[in-house]
């Protein structure tokens, strides 16, 4: 039975947190049907499925899952950037009606003005949220700062390396101090150096400010590395199928060393195996590739 209903328990060790706190987000039921239009027919696609989770206060989430089983959707119905056609979801105790400052979002592209420099596309955000000058100056400093571009704060995106303008999309999402930060595939279009790099500012992030984070991977390392839990998603239709908890204990900012150990493999090893039960035979090439990436995972597993 797939475990559709997630607890809300706090889990056991990963990134720090404080003690065990109340539900931050409550996906209550979500389902979410899209309607198109392919040629001349018309097509019904269920792409969630009375999908329910709870998000507790300070944890970090990963939503995986096969392509096409509805992670952006769910991830755009909590942001307020979708209806759901029926469930709903909740942030901090306030039903979501749409988009709101309680939540922050950081899109694979950072999607950042070329005019701007790096600080003024900081302050964006904060222009709209009605902040006085100076005090957004001051915030967009701050957020900059925090994501280790302090001396980049006057260079357009044009000067900036692909790494450099996420860390701009993640602190112009820090910057209107959101209780819960989303992420789609944040770091899906950095190389891997990068991309690791990224992983860690993200746990010294999680550190410095107790945010409730929940993103969306495909990358199953990132996915245990970062995540207290790592929900599974399965296609047509979408919905969870099953949620698996990080046992990893203390700090992860030292990645290398979390891949390294046997929890890490073992589990990471476990999650592809589940996955692998959803990949379409159809696909040959796809499967090919999932397999060969979980074959990795096989052998760091030992079996
Ligand atoms: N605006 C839309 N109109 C019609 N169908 C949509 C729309 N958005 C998503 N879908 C469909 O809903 C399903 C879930 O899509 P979604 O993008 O959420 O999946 P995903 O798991 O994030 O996929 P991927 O990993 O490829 O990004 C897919 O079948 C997709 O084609």
């Amino acid at each position: 039975m797939p475990d559709q209903k997630l607890a809300a328990t706090t889990p056991r060790g990963g990134p720090e947190r404080a003690a065990p706190a109340a539900d931050r987000v409550v996906v209550d039921r979500v389902s979410k049907d899209f309607e198109l239009t392919v040629g001349r027919r018309r097509q019904h696609i269920r792409a969630l499925n009375e999908v329910s989770l709870t998000v507790a206060d300070g944890e970090i989430i990963a939503l995986t899952g096969l392509s096409g089983c509805g992670k952006t959707t769910l991830l755009r119905i909590i942001m307020g950037l979708e209806k759901a056609t029926s469930g709903g979801v909740s942030v901090g105790g306030q039903a979501v009606t749409g988009c709101g400052y309680d939540r922050g979002l950081v899109f694979q592209h950072a999607e950042l003005f070329p005019w701007r420099t790096a600080l003024q596309n900081v302050e964006f955000g904060l222009e709209v949220k009605g902040v006085p000058k100076p005090e957004r100056r001051r915030i967009a400093r701050e957020k900059l700062a925090l994501v280790g571009l302090g001396h980049a704060m006057d260079r357009r995106p044009s000067q900036l390396s692909g790494g450099m303008k996420q860390r701009v999309g993640l602190a112009r999402a820090l910057s209107i101090d959101p209780q819960v930060l989303l992420m789609d595939e944040p770091f899906g279009a950095l190389d891997a150096q990068t991309r690791e790099g990224l992983q860690a500012e993200v746990l010294r992030i999680h550190r410095e400010t107790g945010k409730t984070i929940v993103f969306v991977t495909h990358d199953l390392d990132e996915a245990v590395l970062l995540a207290h839990r790592v929900v599974l998603m399965s296609p047509n239709p979408g919905r969870v199928k099953r949620v698996f908890e990080v046992p990893i204990e203390g700090s992860r900012e030292d990645l290398v060393a979390v891949r390294g150990t046997e929890t890490f493999a073992e589990l990471r090893y476990e999650i592809w195996r589940s996955l692998m039960e959803h990949a379409p035979e159809e696909e040959p090439a796809r499967n090919a590739v999932l397999r060969a990436a979980g074959s990795g995972a096989e052998r760091s597993a030992g079996k």
